[in-house]
């Protein structure tokens, strides 16, 4: 099979701006749902993922991989490596387009072993979009932010409505965040398209 990948984005797209609204470079967003596993601070074995605001459209995110991340002997666990990318270009498409949207499609290049210990270096940004389709991609590097190239994810989220959350989310977990807004971190993120 080529290792050489289809022509990306796979359609033709409008640059995607980053919202006037977006913060600017250097703002740490911190968790945006304490039950998330990519970033919430109550998931005690999640990824608990840091981004923050980078140049343009970019985020710039981290994760240490734990014992509790393992696939293989001291090595991390691909859907767990996939989720922590799906994690930050989430962030990426949600911070700086402002926009509500749920991944339709995630692809991933496994490029080098992550092993137990290491922190990725994870940098996201926007690469158009058409519609209510929004192309994202990212590169992972071990332990620094100029480290070795060890993955790389392209995907197509789909912009929604508020919405699709209270009609497809679970009555109970709905309910405890009615009950305890603070549940959702970042209750501040409006939507202005
Ligand atoms: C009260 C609660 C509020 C909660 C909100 C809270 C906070 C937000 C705050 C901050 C955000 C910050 C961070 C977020 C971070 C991480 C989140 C991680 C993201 C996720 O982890 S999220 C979970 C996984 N995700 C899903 O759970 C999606 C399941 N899925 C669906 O819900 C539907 O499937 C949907 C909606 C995707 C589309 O459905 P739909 O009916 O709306 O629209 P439709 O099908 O027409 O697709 C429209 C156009 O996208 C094309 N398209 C669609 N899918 C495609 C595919 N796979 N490949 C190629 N093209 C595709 C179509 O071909 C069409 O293209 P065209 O327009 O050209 O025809």
């Amino acid at each position: 099979m080529s290792r050489v990948p289809p022509p990306w984005p796979p359609v033709e797209v409008e640059t995607a701006h980053r919202h006037p609204d977006a913060p600017p470079p250097g703002t740490k967003f911190g968790p945006h749902y304490a039950h998330c596993f990519g970033c919430g601070d109550e998931v005690e074995h999640g990824l608990h993922l840091q981004t923050e605001a980078g140049e343009g459209t970019a985020i710039h995110a981290q994760f240490t991989v734990t014992e509790a991340h393992q696939g293989a002997p001291g090595l991390a666990h691909g859907g767990l490596l996939a989720c922590a990318f799906d994690e930050a270009l989430g962030v990426t498409v949600g911070q700086q387009l402002r926009r509500p949207a749920v991944t339709g499609r995630l692809e991933t290049d496994f490029l080098a072993p992550v092993p137990v210990g290491s922190t990725l270096h994870i940098v996201g940004t926007l690469d158009g979009i058409a519609g209510r389709k929004v192309y994202a991609s990212a590169e992972g590097r071990l332990d620094a932010p100029d480290g070795p190239l060890a993955l790389r994810a392209r995907a197509l989220f789909v912009i929604v409505d508020f919405r699709h959350f209270v009609e497809h989310g679970r009555a109970e977990d709905l309910r405890a965040v009615a009950e305890n807004p603070s549940l959702l971190r970042q209750s501040r993120f409006d939507i202005n398209p």
